[in-house]
C-alpha cells in the first residue's frame, strides 16, 4: 500500500485565512499539536515575509523534533539564504521556494518570458540545495499552465535537485477529473519524476479542494498539502482531517494510507478554533459538531440496531471526548489526573495544582463534568499566564430601560483596583472598565463565545483577539457564566500585553 505523505500548511496557507493570523506562542502550540497528530512536513511559515514570521518559523524548527519543519521562500536568492536561516536547525530542514508557470501569472505578475522561468528555476533549485538537503519546488499556478511548459518546469527543478516537486491549483480552478489528468500527464512525460515525491496543493474556491486531492492521489501523487480545518488563502485549502479520513475509510479506493494518528484530529481542530476565535461549522465534514448526531427517527432506530448502518467512520477514531460524565465536585487529585492523562494529555506536575483548583472551582458551579469540559479546561491552561492582574469582583447593570454599566475589581500586587464604566452593552462595559483599570491601550479586532457542552450549565468559552503595538494578542476564558468568562478572556489578553512589556 502507498504511504502519503501529509504536508500540513496551517502555520503558512493557513495563517493567509482572514482573521486566522497567529502570534509566535499560538504557533509553537499549534507545531506541537501538529508533532503529536504525525503530519509528516510542518510548513511552518514565509521567513522572509517579517521578523515575526521569521522568528516563529526558527523557534518551530528548534522545538519540533518528529517531522520535518518547512519555510517557503519565492525563487529568489535573498528569500532562500532567509528560510535556510529560519530551518537549519531542525532535526529536517526543509526549503520550499515557488514560481508560478501559468501564461497569465508569467506575464501580468511575473513580467517574465518563459525561458527566463525556466532558467530562475533552474539557477534558484540548485542555489536551494547548495544549502539543504531537501528542497520542494511549487509549480505556482500549476493547473492553469500549458501542460507542455510545465513539464518542462517540473523537469528543470528535478535536474536542478528539487527531491519534491509540488503541482497547485492555486486558484481552486480544476476539476477531479483534471487534476487526476495532470498528475497522469506528467508521470508520464516528466523524466525522473517517480523518483522524486510528487505533491499536490489544492484550493477550495469551488468546493473541490478536496475531491481534487484525492483524485491526484489515485493518479499517483504521493504527498497532499492541506490545512487543519481547510484554513488558508480565500476559501482555504484542502482540509487535513478530510484528506486523511478519506484515506483511512476508503482504502479499498485509494490504496494508500499515512502515518497520522486520527485520534488527534479532533483535538488539533479544536485547539486551532480556540487559537483563531473562529468556530467550526456544525456541519463541518469529520469534525462538526452534528457530524455524529443522528436526529431523525429512522437513522436512530438504525443506529441503535447497529451503529454501522448510519455511521461510516466512529466519533472514538476522530478523538472526539465522549459526552459522559466523567468527574464530579466530590471527585479527588487522583482520579482527575488519570482522567487528564487517560485524554492524552501530558500534564506537568507543576501544573496539577492550578487545573485542579480551576476544576474544583467549576465543579462547584456544574452539576455534570464532562470529558469535553475537561478538554476545555485543559486547553484554556496552556493560555493561562503568570496574572499581573487577576480578577476579584464585578457586579453589571444592564437592560432595555437603563445603559449598562458595569464595576469591575482587579487586584496588581496585592493591591485591589475598582473602577466603574459605561458601554453599548454589558461585555462592552466591563471592558472598559478593565482598560480604566489596566490603561494598555489594546484594541478589541475581534470577539467569539462558544459553548463547550450542551445544556443549560454549558461551559462558555470566550476568545477575543486583541492589538497592542503592532501585534496580535489572544486571551481566552472559560465560565458557565458568559459575562465571566469575556471578563476573564479580555483579562488573560491584557496579562499577556503586560506581561510582554
Ligand atoms: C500562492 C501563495 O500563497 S504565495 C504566498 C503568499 N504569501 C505572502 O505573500 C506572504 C506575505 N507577503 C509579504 O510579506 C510580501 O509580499 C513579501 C515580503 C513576500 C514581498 O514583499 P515586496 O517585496 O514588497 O513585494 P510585493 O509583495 O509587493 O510583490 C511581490 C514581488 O515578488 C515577485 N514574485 C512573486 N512571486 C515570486 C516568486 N515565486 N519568485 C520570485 N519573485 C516573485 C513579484 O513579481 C513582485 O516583484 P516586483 O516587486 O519586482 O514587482
Ligand atoms: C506557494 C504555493 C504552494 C501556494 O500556496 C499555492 O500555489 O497556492
Ligand atoms: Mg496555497
Amino acid at each position: 500500500m502507498r504511504k502519503i505523505q501529509i504536508f500540513d500548511t496551517t502555520l503558512r496557507d493557513g495563517e493567509q485565512s482572514p482573521g486566522c493570523s497567529m502570534n509566535l506562542t499560538e504557533k509553537l502550540e499549534m507545531a506541537r499539536q501538529l508533532d503529536a497528530l504525525g503530519v509528516s512536513v510542518i510548513e511552518a511559515g514565509f521567513a522572509i515575509a517579517s521578523p515575526d514570521d521569521f522568528k516563529a518559523v526558527q523557534a518551530i524548527a528548534r522545538t519540533v523534533k518528529n517531522c520535518r519543519v518547512a519555510s517557503l521562500s519565492r525563487a529568489l536568492k535573498g528569500d532562500i539564504d532567509r528560510a535556510w536561516e529560519a530551518v537549519q536547525d531542525a532535526v529536517h530542514p526543509v526549503i520550499h521556494t515557488f514560481l508560478a508557470t501559468s501564461d497569465i501569472h508569467m506575464k501580468y505578475k511575473l513580467k517574465k518570458e518563459p525561458e527566463e522561468v525556466i532558467a530562475q528555476i533552474d539557477e534558484m533549485v540548485r542555489y536551494a540545495k547548495s544549502l539543504c538537503p531537501d528542497v520542494e519546488f511549487s509549480a505556482e499556478d500549476a493547473s492553469r499552465s500549458d501542460r507542455a511548459f510545465l513539464a518542462r518546469a517540473i523537469s528543470t527543478a528535478i535536474r536542478a535537485g528539487a527531491n519534491v516537486v509540488n503541482i497547485p491549483d492555486t486558484v481552486g480552478y480544476a476539476t477531479p477529473e483534471e487534476m487526476y489528468g495532470l498528475i497522469d500527464y506528467l508521470k508520464k512525460n516528466v523524466p525522473g519524476i517517480d523518483d522524486v515525491v510528487i505533491s499536490v496543493h489544492c484550493h477550495n474556491d469551488l468546493g473541490l479542494a478536496t475531491a481534487n486531492t484525492l483524485a491526484a492521489i489515485r493518479a499517483g501523487a504521493t504527498q497532499a498539502e492541506c490545512t487543519v480545518s481547510g484554513i488558508g488563502e480565500r476559501a482555504g485549502n484542502a482540509s487535513l482531517e478530510e484528506i486523511v479520513m478519506n484515506l483511512k475509510t476508503r482504502r479499498d479506493v485509494y490504496d494508500a494510507d499515512c502515518d497520522v494518528n486520527t485520534k488527534q484530529i479532533y483535538r488539533s481542530c479544536k485547539l486551532l478554533s480556540s487559537i483563531t476565535g473562529v468556530p467550526i461549522a456544525p456541519n463541518k465534514a469529520i469534525v462538526g459538531e452534528n457530524a455524529f448526531a443522528h436526529e431523525s427517527g429512522i437513522h436512530q432506530h438504525g443506529v441503535l440496531a447497529n451503529k454501522a448502518t448510519y455511521e461510516i467512520m466512529s466519533p472514538e477514531s476522530i478523538g472526539i471526548p465522549e459526552k459522559a460524565m466523567v468527574l464530579g465536585k466530590h471527585s479527588g487529585k487522583h482520579a482527575f489526573v488519570d482522567r487528564i492523562r487517560s485524554l492524552g494529555h501530558d500534564i506537568p506536575d507543576s501544573e496539577v495544582e492550578t487545573a485542579f483548583e480551576r476544576f474544583k472551582e467549576l465543579a462547584d458551579k456544574k452539576k455534570t463534568i464532562t470529558d469535553r469540559d475537561i478538554e476545555a479546561l485543559i486547553s484554556s491552561q496552556k493560555a493561562l499566564v503568570v496574572p499581573v492582574y487577576s480578577l476579584k469582583s464585578f457586579v453589571i447593570n444592564t437592560g432595555t430601560q437603563i445603559s449598562a454599566t458595569a464595576t469591575v475589581k482587579l487586584e496588581r500586587d496585592g493591591e485591589s483596583i475598582e473602577k466603574v464604566a459605561g458601554g453599548a452593552g454589558p461585555i462592552d462595559a466591563a471592558f472598559h472598565a478593565i482598560d480604566k483599570i489596566t490603561k494598555t491601550g489594546a484594541t478589541l479586532d475581534n470577539y467569539t463565545i462558544q459553548s463547550v457542552t450542551d445544556g443549560e450549565d454549558a461551559l462558555g468559552e470566550v476568545v477575543v483577539r486583541l492589538s497592542h503595538d503592532g501585534r496580535q494578542i489572544t486571551g481566552r476564558g472559560l465560565s458557565t457564566d458568559i459575562l465571566e468568562a469575556s471578563i476573564k478572556a479580555y483579562i488573560n489578553g491584557v496579562n499577556k500585553i503586560a506581561t510582554a512589556e
